[in-house]
């Protein structure tokens, strides 16, 4: 592939080990995947940050590479982490996997990332725009970037966006080009969707595209426009039951227009209403969540305000969890939204999940989930039963005398 002098001067190590290593990594991609080039990277979003799934050959990679001098040259945000990084105590985070915890974050600190810890970047200020060339890898953030808001991103692997991230460039090669983000399968979609219907559309049908583009075509008259909570939902199930880096929403997503001049040649796959209720059902392994675990996605701050109302006054019969990002628990914080639910028994927890933190080792069994992502990762990651349904049929609210 073709490298710039600048980068020809990364590759040879005039800049330093760290560059030098990261080019390699930049370049053998390229090679793999048929890049002309590099392309110059607005931001990046790095996962691989939980001690569960990169472990200490990981925390040794990137001790190694924070040594070594590695300093990222674009904004760049991490991935979910394994535990709280600031409630772990209180809320029985085993303590020597913390420690571990703290290293890796401590190494990705170091190398000038913003250790804000979610796979909701685009909610609390990593927000590119329509056009604009990233590398990112938390799959659902890639569907969103490349969805939502018309950014171009492959779906990165963590050493890849971190590379990227310390070069400032990534191999031009799939969605970075206009040819990669032609759809290539037409849904039409017969019934309305609310709530948790969006992540059974998106597993459903990342589970016939694999790794395509689905054109989406909302049918239904009364069907209202899907926000920002509802795509990111849709988009983390495309991507976690197939291996979808972007999709096109007619009258909502930003290159639908263009989409639309390739979709008459299409495949069409229809979905209704039996599709999505027969999906809801094989998503669910048990009854009776002992842990409610929302934020897959990570929770934005409505999404947390809809739950503190329901339950202001009350009080849980079962555990509850929302994940979500210390930049929107701060602002929850201040809305009183934490207070609400902390007094109602349940927590507000930040820098982690379901799937990446050790659940598995914190005494739940059952775990109740809004997400169909999280509804396909907890059985696999933690070995646990999930029920998927909508939020308000998982928590359950004690009676006035029950203990
Ligand atoms: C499951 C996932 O959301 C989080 C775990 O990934 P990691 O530990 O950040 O590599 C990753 C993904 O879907 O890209
Ligand atoms: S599993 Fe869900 S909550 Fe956890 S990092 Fe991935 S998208 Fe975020």
């Amino acid at each position: 592939m073709y490298l710039t002098r600048e980068e020809e001067k990364m590759y040879s190590g005039e800049y330093g080990p760290a560059v030098e290593k990261s080019m390699e990594i930049l370049v053998a991609l390229g090679d793999i995947y048929g890049a002309d080039g590099m392309v110059e990277i607005v931001s990046a979003q790095i996962a691989g940050v939980s001690y569960k799934t990169i472990g200490d050959a990981g925390l040794e990679y990137l001790e190694e590479l924070a040594k070594e001098g590695a300093q990222v040259v674009v904004p760049s945000t991490l991935n979910p982490a394994g535990v709280d990084l600031d409630q772990g105590p209180e809320l029985g985070f085993p303590p020597e996997f913390t420690k571990k915890q703290l290293l890796i974050v401590e190494a990705y600190r170091k190398m000038g990332i913003s250790t804000t810890c979610t796979c909701t970047p685009y909610l609390v200020g990593n927000v590119p725009l329509l056009g604009s060339h990233v590398a990112w890898s938390e799959s659902s953030a890639v569907c969103y970037a490349n969805s939502v808001l018309g950014a171009r991103t492959n779906r990165e692997g963590g050493p890849g966006a971190l590379s990227a991230a310390i070069c400032g460039r990534t191999p031009n090669y799939g969605y970075h080009l206009d040819q990669g983000r032609v759809p290539n399968l037409m849904v039409e979609v017969e019934t309305p969707l609310k709530g948790a219907d969006y992540g059974a559309l998106g597993y459903l049908v990342g589970k016939n595209v694999g790794n395509g583009v689905p054109y989406f075509r909302l049918l239904d008259k009364t069907q209202i426009k899907p926000q920002v909570n509802q795509l990111k939902a849709l988009g983390a199930a495309l991507a976690s039951s197939g291996a979808v880096a972007l999709y096109h929403m007619e009258n909502i997503t930003p290159e639908y227009v263009e989409a639309l001049k390739h979709v008459n040649a299409l495949d069409k796959l229809t979905v209704t209403r039996e599709d999505l209720n027969n999906t809801r059902e094989k998503l669910s392994t048990s009854q009776k969540p002992d842990l409610v675990c929302l934020g897959c996605p990570h929770s934005s701050l409505e999404e947390i305000k809809e739950v503190a109302n329901e339950l202001e006054g009350k009080q849980l019969a079962n555990q509850l969890w929302i994940c979500t990002s210390i930049s929107i628990k701060a602002a929850a914080d201040r809305m009183g939204y934490t207070q609400t639910i902390e007094n109602a028994g349940g927590h507000v927890v930040c820098d982690t999940c379901m799937v990446v933190a050790p659940i598995e080792d914190m005494g739940f069994k059952v775990i109740g989930v809004n997400s169909a992502k999280a509804a396909n990762y907890v059985p696999s990651m933690c070995g646990l039963d999930v029920v998927f349904d909508e939020w308000e049929n998982l928590i359950a609210i004690k009676k006035p005398d029950q203990k």
